[in-house]
C-alpha cells in the first residue's frame, strides 16, 4: 500500500490547469517538478501525479492512484469501475452524433453500415445499437471533425462545447448522445478513504463557493414573505430585525447565474441596499 493517497491529474490540455487551480483553490498545494513523477502536497498525506487525461480511469481503476480528476465522457468510454465523488462544475461539453449539412442521413437508424468516425467507440456503439443500426466505427485519437471532408466517414461522435468546430466544418448535430463535465472519481477499494473524503469535502466547498454568490439586502416587514420565496437560499435566508421599524435584513445565498435577474425581482419588491458577496470558500 502507497504511504500517501495518490491522485491522478492531467498532465496536458484543457483540464490541467483547470485541475491544478481547483486544488489550489481547495488548499492543496503543491509544486510539479519536470522529472519526478510525483508531486508531494505540502502539509497532508497526498501524492499528486501528471497522467493522460484520457488514461486516469482506468488507472484510477486498477488503484494506480485513489483519485483522480478527468471527464465523465472518458470515464463511461472506458467503461472503468471507479465511483464519482464529485461533479467539478468545469469542462461542461456534450457528446454529439454530426453530419454533413447536405447530408442524406436524417435519423440516426440511416447510419447502419455506414461510416462513423470518433474517439468514443464504446458509447457510439452502444447508442447506434439502440437505433438498431451497427456502423463502421472509425476509431481516432483527434481532430475526428475533418473525417468527413476527407472523404473516411459519413458521419462523426465527437465533443461539442460552442459549436463552432461543426460550423467551420459546415456539421450539424443530428442526435446527442449524453452531457458531461469534469469529475472527481475514486477507486472504491481505496485504503486511504478518509484522506479522500477530506479532498472530496473540500473539494465540495470549492465547487459550491464558485457556482453561489451571498447576497443581502434590506426589505419592508409587509414584502418579507415574498422576498424569501425569491431567495430561499442554500438551506435557507437569515433574518434580522433592522433598527429602522417595520424593516428586515436579509442574507441568502444565491446561484451566481440568478444574482442579476432575483437583484431586478427584488428592486422591483421594494428592497434596498441589495448587495452580492463573492464566496471564496464554504462548508455546508
Ligand atoms: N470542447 C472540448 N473539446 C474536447 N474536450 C473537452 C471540451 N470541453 C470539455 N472537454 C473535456 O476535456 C476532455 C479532454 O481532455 P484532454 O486532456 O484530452 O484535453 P484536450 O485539450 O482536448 O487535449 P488534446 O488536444 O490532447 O485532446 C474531454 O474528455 C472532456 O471531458
Ligand atoms: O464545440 P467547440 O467549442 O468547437 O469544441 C469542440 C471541439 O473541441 C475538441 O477538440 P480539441 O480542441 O480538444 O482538439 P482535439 O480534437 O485534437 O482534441 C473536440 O474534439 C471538438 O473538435
Ligand atoms: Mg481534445
Amino acid at each position: 500500500m502507497a504511504e500517501n493517497l495518490r491522485i491522478g491529474i492531467p498532465s496536458k490540455g484543457r483540464l490541467s490547469e483547470i485541475s491544478t487551480e481547483l486544488l489550489a483553490d481547495a488548499g492543496l498545494s503543491f509544486r510539479r517538478q519536470e522529472r519526478s513523477l510525483f508531486a508531494r502536497v505540502r502539509d497532508m498525506p497526498i501524492d499528486v501525479t501528471f497522467l493522460r487525461t484520457d488514461d486516469i480511469p482506468v488507472l484510477c481503476a486498477e488503484g494506480a492512484i485513489d483519485l483522480g480528476i478527468t471527464g465523465s465522457d472518458l470515464v463511461n468510454e472506458s467503461g472503468a469501475v471507479v465511483s464519482t465523488r464529485l461533479k467539478l462544475g468545469v469542462g461542461k461539453c456534450r457528446l454529439a452524433l454530426c453530419v454533413p449539412d447536405d447530408s442524406g442521413v436524417k435519423r440516426p437508424a440511416d447510419l447502419d453500415g455506414k461510416r462513423v468516425a470518433t474517439s468514443f467507440p464504446q458509447i457510439t456503439t452502444g447508442f447506434l445499437a439502440g437505433h438498431k443500426a451497427t456502423p463502421h466505427i472509425v476509431n481516432l485519437s483527434g481532430s475526428v471533425e475533418v473525417m468527413i471532408a476527407l472523404g473516411v466517414a459519413d458521419a462523426i461522435v465527437d465533443l461539442v462545447e460552442t459549436g463552432s468546430t461543426l460550423a467551420a466544418n459546415r456539421l450539424h448535430v443530428l442526435a446527442e448522445l449524453g452531457s458531461y463535465e469534469t469529475v472527481l472519481v475514486q477507486n472504491p477499494a481505496t485504503p486511504h478513504g478518509h484522506v479522500a473524503d477530506r479532498v472530496a469535502r473540500r473539494l465540495e466547498g470549492v465547487v459550491i463557493a464558485r457556482a453561489w454568490s451571498l447576497l443581502e439586502y434590506n426589505v419592508p416587514e409587509a414584502k418579507l414573505a415574498e422576498a424569501e420565496q425569491i431567495t430561499p437560499g442554500f438551506n435557507s435566508p437569515t433574518i434580522n430585525r433592522l433598527e429602522q421599524s417595520g424593516w428586515f435584513a436579509v442574507r441568502a445565498m444565491v446561484k451566481r447565474g440568478e444574482v442579476i435577474d432575483i437583484m431586478e425581482r427584488l428592486e422591483q419588491l421594494g428592497a434596498t441596499a441589495i448587495l452580492e458577496t463573492a464566496i471564496s470558500n464554504c462548508r455546508l
